[in-house]
């Protein structure tokens, strides 16, 4: 542990609490993902959404049309290139949702005990008494005394918009309703969520799989976010659908468990997936109340044990309308990092909330707050417990690197990678400092042409808590000698350097290959 680091099971002087942090470069190691839409898509709010942290932009195709999202994704690409700073792109999916049809955007009134009726009918227009659904199985799935819930796109829980409906009756294809609280839905989307109940909807849908081979292959999308993954096999179909789709091969799969379901075959989901996305909005719903820390604490535990990075959602709704989140939510913000989330993912507040910026900022403090009681040590302990003997050789390196950066207390940790892999196993030990993770490009070919691997694995570190990308001048290819390996490291030293996050007299931690071996090497730099 650095000396002065408050460890949270040690007793502490109170008033170091208030003691404020040194600011750093990076706003934190956790990393933040943003949705954009609305009050997210100028180039000004974009770029503040960069600077305030923001390192993945979501895409949600729940809602609005590839134009739309284009558009908002041209802006990025502007704000990206003013503000130099770097950001992945996640495509998420309708998958298995269930929506409301109400073609003509009419508000609807519902009343407290009175009933309303789900129809697959799409014939229908949406009022009080009728609802039109997108899915015609709905009658086929529930029984009388199950709960349905139908919410705002990317509700929050402090809304009136929301609806809890109990199943009554089931009337050939339809569902009668009660309604057990007042509400008026106006807005364009209203999704459906039947607690606890198989929807049989493809968790690739026919429009998912439009759009992910238009879109998606147009803008090189480096996360795919699988919305309501029920099974590995979802996972592996989604894989084989990407691997026939040139660069997407590339293109990681974030699992989100958004389900009772989900989460019963989260083992083989998790061993399928490239990492995890725990969709807390539904399923908040799913689960009851005192059963929803326990998920988020043991699927985040063997998130990590398996190195792989998982996101959690739904952290600030109150900040949708204001500037402040609760206290129930700033702690809650700290305790997943303490928990061991990567990254944050924010829904309604960045794509309809009415201070994006301020959100990502106010988050980002929280983590690193939290970065820094964070129990490596213990954390360290265990992983390696966990991984065993014998460790594979890059991962005893890699573990070895983070250990040695501890107790030389590095100020950064440099690694060379090209499949982004031992970058990977350096974050999976939860270093304290920065790594950066120097992305030495591939010379590959598709049978096409020729060109360099490289830029997917950079940007797909920017959801790895600590992972900072680099990403090396092709002219230095993988696999060269130690000279060119010198002159890439000078140049990570320099952008270091010029970063402000390492300075003369810094300890750093290397880890390279030099020859046919992998090294760990401390250096010291000079003025
Ligand atoms: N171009 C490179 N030059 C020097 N060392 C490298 C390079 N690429 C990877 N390494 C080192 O090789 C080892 C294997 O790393 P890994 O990320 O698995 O590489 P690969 O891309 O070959 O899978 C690690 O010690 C890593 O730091
Ligand atoms: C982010 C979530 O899902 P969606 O994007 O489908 O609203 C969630 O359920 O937390
Ligand atoms: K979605
Ligand atoms: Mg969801």
């Amino acid at each position: 542990m650095p000396s002065g680091q408050l460890l949270l099971e040690e007793p502490i002087r109170m008033a170091s609490i208030l003691e404020p942090s040194k600011p750093s470069f990076f706003s934190a190691m956790t990393k933040i993902v943003g949705t954009l839409g609305p009050k997210s898509r100028s180039v000004e709010v974009i770029s503040g959404c960069l600077k305030a942290g923001m390192s993945v932009a979501r895409f949600d195709f729940s809602w609005c049309d590839p134009d739309y999202h284009q558009e908002t994704l041209e802006n990025l690409k502007t704000a990206i290139k003013s503000t130099t700073k770097l950001c992945a792109i996640m495509l998420d999916t309708v998958g298995a949702e269930m929506q409301v049809v109400n073609k003509s955007e009419t508000t609807i009134t519902l009343q407290e005990d009175g009933e309303v009726v789900l129809t697959p009918d799409q014939g229908h227009e949406a009022t009080s008494e009728i609802l039109p659904i997108n899915f015609d199985g709905l009658a086929q799935s529930v029984k009388k005394g199950d709960t349905i819930f139908i919410g705002q796109y990317l509700f929050t829980g402090s809304e009136t918009t929301s609806v809890w409906l109990e199943v009554s009756e089931v009337k050939g294809n339809d569902v009668v309703c009660i309604i057990k609280n007042s509400a008026t839905l106006h807005g364009s989307l209203f999704t459906l969520h039947a607690s606890q109940v198989h929807i049989d909807l493809p968790t690739l849908t026919e429009k998912d799989k439009e759009v992910i081979s238009t879109w998606g292959v147009k803008n090189k999308i480096d996360f795919l976010s699988l919305s309501y993954t029920r099974h590995a096999e979802d996972v592996r179909q989604a894989r084989e659908f990407l691997s026939k789709l040139g660069d997407l091969s590339q293109t990681q799969i974030f699992a989100k468990i958004e389900n009772v379901e989900g989460l019963t075959h989260f083992d083989e989901i998790l061993q399928e997936a490239d990492g995890i996305i725990l969709s807390r909005g539904n399923l908040g719903i799913d689960l009851p109340p005192e059963k929803v820390f326990l998920f988020q604490k043991s699927a985040l535990n063997k998130c990590n044990m398996a190195g792989k990075p998982a996101v959690l959602t739904r952290v600030v709704d109150s900040m949708t309308d204001n500037l402040r989140p609760t206290r129930a939510e700033a702690t809650d913000v700290a305790n997943a990092v303490l928990d061991g989330s990567d990254a944050i993912l924010l829904g309604a507040e960045t794509l309809r909330g009415l201070y994006p910026v301020e959100t990502i900022y106010t988050v980002g403090r929280i983590c690193s707050e939290a970065e820094k009681v964070f129990n490596q040590d213990l954390y360290f302990k265990k992983t390696v417990k966990f991984v065993g003997e014998p460790m594979t050789h890059l991962e005893s390196i890699a573990s070895s690197a983070v250990r040695a950066a501890i107790k030389v207390k590095a100020s950064i940790i440099i690694c060379f990678t090209s499949s982004g892999r031992a970058a990977r196993l350096i974050a999976k030990y939860r270093p304290t400092m920065p790594v950066l993770s120097v992305v030495i490009p591939r010379l590959k070919t598709n049978q096409l042409k020729w060109s360099f691997s490289g830029a997917f694995e950079a940007r797909q570190s920017l959801i790895v808590r600590g992972l900072f990308p680099m990403l090396a001048d092709p002219r230095h290819p993988a696999g060269s000698t130690s000279a060119t390996s010198e002159t890439i490291l000078k140049v990570a030293l320099d952008h270091g350097k010029a970063l402000g996050i390492i300075k003369s007299h810094d300890r750093v931690v290397v880890c390279q290959k030099l020859g046919d071996a992998s090294v760990v090497k401390i250096i010291e730099l000079e003025d």
